[in-house]
C-alpha cells in the first residue's frame, strides 16, 4: 500500500468524487457508513451503550455528524458535542442539517464537558487530515479531556491533533486513541514509535477511493502487505539447480556467542540458499557441525574470533556480523571484505560489523553499492553518527544514508523500515513484540543472505521479502507459543511456512 501525504489525500478526494461523479458529500457518507459499520460490530447489540460524538468544524466533524445520523437509525442515542468556530465546511453543514431533532446536539465550552465515564463511548471527529498547526486553546482543552476519561475512544481518520505526515511539538495536545479508522489507507504517522501511544490499534475501511489516481501518484513511503508482494517469490522450477539459490559465505561467531553464528546459518537454510559454508573462530567448528549439518564448516585459525577473510571466489552473497565481537582483527577482516567483495557479489552486514563501521568510520565510503545493513536504532544512530532528533529526522537520516550510500538499510523495530537507495521508505506490516528477544535479529540475517544469494531475486525483492516473512514467521510462531514464550529458534522453524505463503501468485 501507498502511504500519501495529507496534500496527495486531498487531492485523491478531489480525483474520486470526479472520476465517480458523485457529490463530496456522498464521499462523506460512505467513510461514514464505513465507520459506523465497524462501530456496530463492535457494539451490537448493546443500545443501551452510552455514546458521545465530538466534531469538529471540518469534515472530520462532518463524518462525526453522518455517523452519529446513522447510529441513530440504527437505534442508538448518540449524543453530539460540537467545537465552536467561526467557519464550517460545506459538507459538514449539509450534515447539521441532515441531523434528526431527536439528537441531542451541544456546543463544547471549556465550561461544559460532558462526564465521559468508563464504558461510554466516544468519537473522536474534531480534526482529521486538515489539521494545520498544533490544537491551543479550547480544542486542547477538550483533547485534554477526552485523554483524562476512563471512556473507550475510537478516532475518525486520525486522532485528533495529531499530524498525518510532519514532525510536531512533544507537548503537543492529541487525543489518545484506543483504536483510529483510517480511510483507505494507513497514514504515515501511525508507523512511527512515538505516535504507537495516540494512534491505539489502527484499521483501514475502505471506501472506494480511486485507484488510478493512487496508482498514478509517486510517493515517498510505502507499507509492506502481502499484496505488496504477491508475485515476488517466484516458485522453484523443476529444472532449478543449487547455483540458482547461490552459495552463500557467512562470517560469524566468537567466543561466547556461537549462537548467533547457529541461528543465522539456520535461518540462511530455511531460507532456501543453495549451499552454505561458515566461517567461524575455531571454537565454533564442533558446534556448528553438529547443530548445523546442512552447512559446511570453514573455521578460522584463531580459536576465539574471526581474524582471517577466505577466499571470496565461491560464493554468490557474504553475510557479516551475527555475534562476532568487535576485536581489531575482527575488523580487519570486514576492511578485506570491503575491498574483495565487489559490486556482483551480494553482501549483508549485520550486528557487530555494523559497530566496526560505526567505530572505523572511513570504511562507510567502502560499502559495495546495494550492500544490505541490517542496524537497530542504536546501531544506526552509531552508523550515521549522531542522535535523531525525532522519529522523522530519523526517517530523514536513513533516506540521506541509503542515499548517500547506494545501500539498503533495515532499521529493525515495529514496522521496521527499509530505506532504499532511491529513497522509498517501506514499513513492514508483520511481526509482534514476542519477536523482541535475543537471537531475533540474528535469525533477520541469516534469512536475508539467503535471499540475496538467490540469483531470481533483486536487491528490493530480497529486502522486502525477507522483512516480511520474518515478521510473519514470528506471527505464526506466536501464535503457537504465545509472544512471551517465543524464541529466535521457533522463528527459524516459521520460515518455511512464512516463504510458502508469498511463493507464486496470491
Ligand atoms: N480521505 C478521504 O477520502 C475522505 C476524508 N474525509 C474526511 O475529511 C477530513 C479532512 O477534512 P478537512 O475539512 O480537510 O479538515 P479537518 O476536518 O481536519 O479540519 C479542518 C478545519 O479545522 C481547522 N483547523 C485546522 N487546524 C487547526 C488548529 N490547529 N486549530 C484549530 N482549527 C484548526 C481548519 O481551519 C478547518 O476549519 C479527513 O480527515 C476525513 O475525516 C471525508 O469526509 C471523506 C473522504
Ligand atoms: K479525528
Amino acid at each position: 500500500m501507498k502511504l500519501l501525504t495529507a496534500a496527495q489525500t486531498r487531492a485523491l478526494d478531489q480525483a474520486t468524487t470526479q472520476a465517480q461523479r458523485i457529490s463530496s458529500v456522498e464521499l462523506m457518507e460512505r467513510a461514514a457508513t464505513a465507520c459506523t459499520n465497524w462501530l456496530l460490530d463492535q457494539l451490537q447489540p448493546a443500545f443501551s451503550t452510552e455514546i458521545h460524538v465530538f466534531c469538529g468544524p471540518g469534515n472530520d466533524g462532518g463524518d462525526g455528524l453522518a455517523v452519529a445520523r446513522q447510529l441513530h437509525t440504527a437505534g442508538y442515542a448518540p449524543q453530539v458535542w460540537l467545537l465552536p468556530a467561526e467557519k464550517h465546511s460545506a459538507d459538514f453543514l449539509h450534515n447539521q442539517q441532515q441531523l434528526p431533532e431527536a439528537i441531542r446536539c451541544q456546543e463544547l465550552s471549556a465550561r461544559r464537558l460532558p462526564p465521559l465515564p468508563a464504558g461510554a463511548l466516544v468519537l473522536d471527529a474534531l480534526f482529521g487530515t486538515g489539521l494545520t498547526r498544533t490544537l491551543e486553546g479550547l480544542p486542547a482543552t477538550v483533547v485534554k479531556h477526552l485523554n483524562q476519561s476512563a471512556a473507550t475512544v475510537v478516532a475518525v481518520d486520525i486522532p485528533s491533533g495529531l499530524l498525518a505526515d510532519a514532525p510536531q511539538p512533544a507537548s503537543s495536545a492529541i487525543v489518545r486513541a484506543h483504536h483510529t479508522l483510517s480511510f483507505e489507507l494507513p497514514k504515515l504517522a501511525f508507523l512511527l514509535p512515538r505516535n504507537a501511544e495516540f494512534v491505539g490499534e489502527w484499521t483501514v475501511l475502505p471506501i472506494g477511493l480511486d485507484q488510478p489516481f493512487i496508482h498514478n501518484t509517486t510517493v515517498d513511503n510505502y507499507f509492506v502487505d502481502a499484496a505488496l508482494l504477491a508475485g515476488r517469490l517466484p516458485q522453484r522450477a523443476r529444472f532449478s539447480h543449487k547455483g540458482t539459490f547461490g552459495h552463500a559465505l557467512l562470517l560469524a561467531g566468537s567466543y561466547g556467542k556461537l549462537g548467533a553464528a547457529v541461528l543465522a546459518a539456520q535461518a540462511c537454510l530455511r531460507g532456501g540458499v543453495g549451499l552454505l559454508t561458515i566461517r567461524t573462530p575455531g571454537v565454533g567448528y564442533t558446534i556448528l557441525q553438529t547443530a548445523v549439518p546442512e552447512a559446511m564448516a570453514l573455521p578460522d585459525p584463531a580459536s576465539d574470533f574471526v581474524t582471517e577473510l577466505p577466499e571470496l571466489h565461491p560464493y554468490a552473497a557474504v553475510g557479516m556480523g551475527p555475534g562476532l565481537g568487535q576485536e581489531e582483527s575482527t575488523a580487519e577482516v570486514l576492511r578485506l571484505l570491503l575491498q574483495q567483495v565487489g559490486s556482483r557479489r551480494a553482501l549483508v552486514l549485520d550486528a557487530d560489523a555494523l559497530n566496526l563501521l560505526g567505530t572505523h568510520r572511513e570504511l562507510l565510503q567502502k560499502l559495495p553499492p546495494n550492500t544490505l545493513l541490517t542496524p537497530h536504532p542504536k546501531e544506526f544512530e552509531r552508523l550515521v553518527g549522531e542522535p535523531a532528533l525525532d522519529d522523522y529526522h530519523r526517517l530523514d537520516q536513513l533516506r540521506a544514508f541509503c542515499r548517500e550510500h547506494r545501500c539498503y538499510c533495515v532499521l529493525k523495530g515495529a514496522y521496521t523500515a527499509l530505506g532504499t537507495p532511491d529513497g522509498p521508505v517501506y514499513f513492514n506490516s508483520t511481526g509482534n513484540p514476542g519477536m523482541a528477544t535475543g537471537g531475533s535479529g540474528d535469525v533477520l540475517t541469516g534469512l536475508l543472505l539467503a535471499l540475496r544469494a538467490d540469483q531470481r531475486l533483486s536487491p528490493l525483492d530480497a529486502a522486502l521479502l525477507g522483512v516480511y516473512a520474518h515478521g510473519r514467521a514470528g506471527d505464526l510462531a506466536a501464535a503457537e507459543s504465545g509472544e512471551p514464550g517465543l524464541i529466535a529458534g521457533d522463528l527459524v522453524r516459521f520460515i518455511g511456512p512464512a516463504l510458502r505463503e508469498l511463493e507464486g501468485d496470491l
